[in-house]
This record gives structure tokens, sequence and C-alpha cells, in this order.
């Protein structure tokens, strides 16, 4: 797959067919439709394109908008790229770009950059300044530029019943395996074990603190879970607590991993961690050993679940 910082850095003589959308998550109802595009593609001898958007138009045109993504722009090209697509066009979504007309965004983009020679698109996507073009509207277009509009209907895409919004409300529940399921793979987070405040250690449960590079990554709920990591190529399994850690008197949201028969140095290690299954809501102990006896339970739970999942 080929990559491009904005459509007017694709150069490609072959026509195309081009979908577009901000995918966020890449889940099972934006690969159905990826498969169409890659599988089109093949059929009519013409390039797979996919068309995305960064940053989120909601970023940009949104004041203060605290929009939270399932995907980094990093993890959402990795996981488009596993879709076998020809080219992938991240766009800068400016206020410039918003302000194109429908006909200036079809003829300058999709006719003319992309070389579109057929769109898949779903029935109610939208374009243009304020939104205001349909699929009937581009249509229209593709009488004057000669490209064939193909329609995702609404049956189809209900069919799925799975959206970015239902993933996100998921995870805002700490509903992991509802997400992983619509997501077709485990939801991560990725960033460097930075230190914390060394108090794991003491209570024979270091966790690894992971600091995040975007703070538009979306985090699941505060609690615990089990989760799953790969260390060195090893696949290690680990319990993760979200949350401001009230029982040590912190304030700053922590993400820290408890990695199971493991014990070395992760500190300046960049680490994902696969989120499995909630275990509970973080609380407010009344001491550290009482925290200690509850993280023993955590623990236990993980090992559990994890021997009956085998
Ligand atoms: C599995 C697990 C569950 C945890 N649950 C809670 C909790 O419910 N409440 C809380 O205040 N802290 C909780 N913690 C966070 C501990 O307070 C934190 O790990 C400890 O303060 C160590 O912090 P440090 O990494 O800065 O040394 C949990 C930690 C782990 C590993
Ligand atoms: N089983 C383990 N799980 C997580 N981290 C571990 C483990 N064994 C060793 N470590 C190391 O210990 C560090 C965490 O120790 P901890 O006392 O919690 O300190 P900090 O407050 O700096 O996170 C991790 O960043 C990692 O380098």
């Amino acid at each position: 797959m080929k990559k491009y910082s904005s459509a007017s850095n694709y150069k490609n003589e072959r026509q195309s067919v081009v979908t577009i959308g901000t995918f966020d998550g890449v889940h099972i109802g934006h690969k159905t439709i990826l498969k169409r595009v890659v599988e089109t593609a093949k059929k009519e001898n013409l390039d797979s394109v996919v068309l995305t958007f960064f940053p989120h138009p909601r970023m940009v045109l949104q004041q203060n908008s605290d929009i939270k993504l399932l995907n980094t722009i990093e993890e959402r090209t990795q996981l488009l790229e596993k879709t076998g697509l020809d080219h992938l066009v991240i766009h800068p979504f400016t206020h410039a770009f918003s302000r194109l007309t429908a006909l200036e965004y079809v003829r300058d983009i999709l006719v003319n950059s992309l070389k579109a020679k057929k769109i898949i698109i779903g029935y109610d996507h939208r374009f243009g300044r304020n939104r205001n073009a349909d699929i009937e509207d581009l249509k229209e277009f593709g009488k004057t530029y000669n490209f064939e509009v193909e329609e995702i209907s609404a049956k189809e895409i209900d069919d799925v019943a799975v959206s970015s919004t239902k993933i996100r409300k998921a995870l805002d529940a700490g509903d992991v395996e509802t997400a992983n399921s619509y997501l077709g793979y485990n939801f991560m987070i990725s960033g460097e074990v930075v230190r914390g405040k060394a108090i794991g250690r003491t209570i024979n449960y270091p966790t690894a603190n992971l600091k995040l590079k975007e703070n538009y990554k979306l985090v699941p709920k505060n609690g615990v879970y089990v989760v799953q990591s790969q260390i060195n190529s090893e696949k290690i399994f680990g319990i993760t607590s979200i949350g401001t850690n009230p029982t040590v008197g912190g304030k700053e949201k922590t993400i820290e991993t408890h990695f199971l028969n493991f014990n070395k140095d992760l500190y300046g290690k960049e680490i994902t961690i696969e989120f499995l299954k909630f275990i509970r809501d973080e609380e407010t102990f009344d001491s550290v050993e009482i925290l200690r006896q509850e993280i023993i339970k955590d623990e236990k739970f993980a090992k559990q679940y994890l021997q009956e999942r085998e």
C-alpha cells in the first residue's frame, strides 16, 4: 500500500475505485466496504484508493472539541494496510478544505487528483461546504466527469449493525468484549513506559505506566482490565488499572499494567496493550494493604479468565 499525505501528492495515471471516510476503528463494517473496493478494483483492472482525512473534522471545526478516536492515525494506517488496498491518501482536513464547494471537491480531488472511475460510498454520505451535497448530487457529477457511483444501501449497513459510535460507547462503559467483537480485533493502546511513584514495587505489584502520545486517543472507562501485550515478541498477559489511583492520593489519570509472571525493566520501551476483559471499577480503599489484597483478587480473576478462555 502506498501512502500520500494529501490528494495533490497522489501521482498515478491509472484510474481508480475510491471510497471516502474517516474509518475510525477500521471495524468489521468498514472492512466489508474496503473488501468490496479491493475486489472491484481487481475485477475492473483499476487501482483501489481510500481517501481519509486527518485531523478528524470535529477536531478542526469545533472549538474545544474533546472528541476521542478509537485509533491514532498510525493505527488507522496499519489497519488499512491489512485490507490489501493499493493507495491510502490521508488528506489534511483544514478550514480551507472544509470550505470547498461540492463541485470543487469532486472535480479537483476525486476526479483530477485521484482519477476516480468508480466511487463506492454509503447511502448517507455527505460532502462539500457545510456538507450540503449528497449521493444523488455525486451521481449527477458522475455524468459530467464520467465516473460511476456504487451505493452501499441502508440495509447493507444496518445488517452489520456496527458503528464507531457504538464501539466508543461500549468502551466508555468498560465493555471491551462488545467493542472487540465489533472491531474484529482487540482494542489497543500504545505508549512509552514512564516512571511513576515507585509505589507498585513496594506492594509486589510493579506497574508499567503508559504515556500516550496522542491526546485524542480514546481510553476505556476507569477500572481494572485483563490485557495482553507483546514484549520482545513474546505474548505476556497482564492486569491494567486505568484511573487516578485515589487510594494513594493520585490526581492525574494513569494507565498502568502489572504483567503476570514477568520481571524486567520496561522504562523507555514502547508497548501496546490489548484489552480483553473488564474486571471491576476503580475504588478508593482505606489503605494500601487493602488495595494490595484487592489486586491479588484481580490477578486471580485474570488467571481464571485466561485459563477458561483456552
Ligand atoms: C490490578 C491493579 C488494580 C488497581 N486498582 C486500584 C484501585 O481500585 N484504586 C486505586 O486507587 N488504585 C488502584 N491501583 C493503582 C495503584 O494505586 C498503583 O498501581 C500504585 O499506586 C503504584 O503506582 P506507581 O506505578 O506510581 O508506583 C491498581 C493497580 C493495579 C495494578
Ligand atoms: N511484572 C511487571 N509488570 C510491570 N512492570 C514491571 C514488572 N516487573 C518489572 N517491572 C518494571 O518495574 C517498573 C514499575 O515499577 P513501579 O514500582 O510500579 O514503579 P513506577 O512507579 O516507576 O511505575 C516498570 O516500569 C518496569 O520497568
